[in-house]
């Protein structure tokens, strides 16, 4: 498979290496908007900069490349991404996190709230840790955690970043030298706590799954999630 990387930062840089292990061709690696020729890949994947990955996504759908895009924080358009892959008969994932351990921790945190939500003493709050060059807050992992909550749970209706309010999930981002993502679930009562967490321990596990999508959607047209690729929950 011939491989676009748009963005080639730490992300770009550790999906190369597992690319080529699995026997893949990296055939446009940058971390500019243009300069490049898009129908070269059979597929692209996008770990560039917030105010970047909407305009990536959309050359790739509207010139027919299949794309997986990583990319937190451009989520205002998503919608228009979608809209965009419908009206091209394109190919899409965006998923906040891509590595397999998170994907089984989303499910894991539903089943929690779903529990939880019986239960009015507890109180749930969010916490996430990443490394300091980190452009946005609260990391988009956090943003699913919170919206799977709020899926389940019928006390809480949105989340806020470092704010306490009623029927509100909060997040408190923390940012630390070297740590490539950690999110903790708590819930808080009188008597006791409940916490769950997932650790990244290197950045090859979210690699990993960009590499596993890319080969997934290769002869597929929609919009898809990392659910339909790794068939869980
Ligand atoms: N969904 C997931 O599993 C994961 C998502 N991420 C997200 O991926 C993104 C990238 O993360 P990192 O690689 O750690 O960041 P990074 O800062 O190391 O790399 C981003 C790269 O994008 C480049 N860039 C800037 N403008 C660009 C453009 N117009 N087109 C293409 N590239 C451009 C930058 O020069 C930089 O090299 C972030 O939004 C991060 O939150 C990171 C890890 C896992
Ligand atoms: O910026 C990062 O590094 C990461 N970003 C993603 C996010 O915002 O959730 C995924 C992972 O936690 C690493």
């Amino acid at each position: 498979m011939k491989i676009a990387l748009l963005g080639y930062g730490k992300m770009g840089q550790t999906i190369e290496k597992i690319a080529l292990e699995r026997g893949h061709e990296i055939v446009i690696k940058t971390n500019e908007e243009e300069g490049y020729d898009i129908n070269q890949a059979d597929v692209a994947i996008d770990f560039s900069v917030p105010k970047a990955a909407f305009f990536n996504i959309a050359k790739c759908l509207k010139l027919g490349v299949p794309v997986i895009s990583g990319t937190t924080g451009w989520l205002d358009n998503y919608e228009h991404a979608i809209k965009l892959c419908k009206e091209n008969n394109g190919a899409f994932i965006y998923a906040s996190n891509f590595s397999l351990g998170v994907n089984i921790f989303f499910e894991l945190n539903k089943h929690l709230a779903k529990m939880m939500s019986q239960l009015k003493q507890y109180h749930v709050s969010i916490e996430e840790i990443h490394h300091t060059e980190k452009l946005d807050a609260p990391s988009g992992t956090a943003i699913t955690l919170a919206e799977g909550i709020i899926s389940q749970h019928d006390e809480y209706n949105k989340w806020l970043l470092n704010q306490n309010k009623k029927q509100t999930i909060p997040i408190t981002a923390k940012r630390i030298a070297n740590v490539p993502g950690t999110h903790s679930i708590e819930y808080k009562s009188n008597t006791d706590t409940i916490n769950i967490t997932h650790t990244a321990h290197t950045r090859e596990g979210f690699a990993l799954g960009a590499v596993v999508a890319a080969e997934w959607i290769l002869g597929k047209t929609g919009v898809f999630s990392m659910k339909d690729v790794l068939n869980i929950g």
